[in-house]
């Protein structure tokens, strides 16, 4: 119960070391924190396939697996940004207990949501170091669960691009330091390169204008690529700027998470594409700040600059 929680410490997949909650069951620690909803766990699938695989346990609750220590200090980090900042309780409201399990394969670079929790690959050591090693891609794999449980975005097309960008969104409101995904992780040889990025889509190949959006069906219809169009909307709504001649009068990251959690809780469907999340977010903006407010115009202006009506 909640009286054998003790904090346990150790060093994460960049050497960092940081503290989380453990319990201490049979006179060992393990990872697993009661005090945050039905419980936070982490396993390991001891570089095979089957899931959740065993608990991850230790004999002094100093923990040096880096992997398994930044999905569960990074699983509690985001948990604690739904709760504190949209009074959520964990993914479904409700408290559900999460659960994440690393090692997963070998070498397997790429980490992933499969309905019920979270997996995270080692990766090869040059392509991707253990991916949650990366506080906004532990981010990203937790909203995917969120929006299962709420908007439900169907994983194809324009609705699944918009789901890969709700986690991408939300992956840069909790790592907050930048507008990068994955920059932590991805090639360890080479800095300040990521996966994708908010600021700039076009950085790494991904459109930042509907009228670029991908048509084909690798992908699942281009969801990790035609997220750059929302992501570069998200980004100018945030920070503002001039994108293709249009200008846009930055809100900043707080209220720019506040209107798309809200879309997202209150207006988006499975099958919302980018006109209904233009919509979803302009009426989020109405509801949160007023319809003449400085937030629905900007909405309306990050939308016409990523050319979404
Ligand atoms: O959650 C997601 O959207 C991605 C889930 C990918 C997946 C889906 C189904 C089964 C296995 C894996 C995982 C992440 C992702 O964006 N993956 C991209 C990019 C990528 C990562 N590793 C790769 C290896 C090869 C090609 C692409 C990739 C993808 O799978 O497209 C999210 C944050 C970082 C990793
Ligand atoms: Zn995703």
């Amino acid at each position: 119960n909640m009286l054998d929680h003790v904090t346990g410490s150790g060093t994460g997949v960049l050497g960092d070391t940081k503290q989380f909650e453990t319990t201490l069951q049979s006179g060992k620690y393990v990872l697993s924190d009661k005090t945050r909803g039905k419980g936070i766990e982490t396993y390991s699938a001891n570089n095979r396939t089957t899931l959740p695989g065993t608990l991850l346990s230790d004999s002094d609750n100093y923990w040096t697996d880096g992997a398994a220590v930044d999905a569960h200090a990074y699983a509690q980090r985001t948990y604690d940004y739904y709760r504190d900042v949209h009074n959520r309780n964990s993914y479904d409201g409700n408290g559900a207990l999460i659960r994440s399990t690393v090692h997963y394969s070998t070498r397997y670079n790429n980490a992933f949501w499969n309905g019920y929790q979270m997996v995270y690959g080692d990766g090869d050591g040059s392509t991707f170091l253990p991916l949650s090693g990366g506080l906004d891609v532990v981010a990203h794999e937790l909203t995917h669960a969120v929006t299962e449980k709420t908007a439900g975005l169907i994983y194809q097309n324009e609705s699944g691009a918009l789901n890969e960008s709700i986690s991408d969104i939300f992956g840069a409101m909790i790592d907050d330091d930048d507008w990068l995904m994955g920059e932590d992780i991805y090639t360890p040889g080479t800095n300040g390169d990521g996966l994708r990025s908010l600021e700039d889509p076009s950085e790494y190949g991904d459109p930042d204008h509907y009228s670029k959006r991908y048509t084909g069906s690798q992908d699942n219809g281009g969801v990790h690529i035609n997220s750059g169009i929302n992501n570069k909307a998200a980004y100018l709504l945030a920070e503002g700027g001039t994108h293709y001649g249009v200008n846009v009068n930055g809100i900043g990251r707080e209220d720019t998470a506040k209107i798309y959690y809200h879309a997202l809780t209150h207006y988006l469907t499975p099958y919302s594409n980018f006109s209904a999340m233009r919509r979803a977010a302009i009426q989020s903006a109405t509801d949160l700040f007023g319809a003449s407010s400085k937030q629905v115009k900007s909405v309306q202006a990050a939308y016409d600059a990523v050319g979404v009506k």
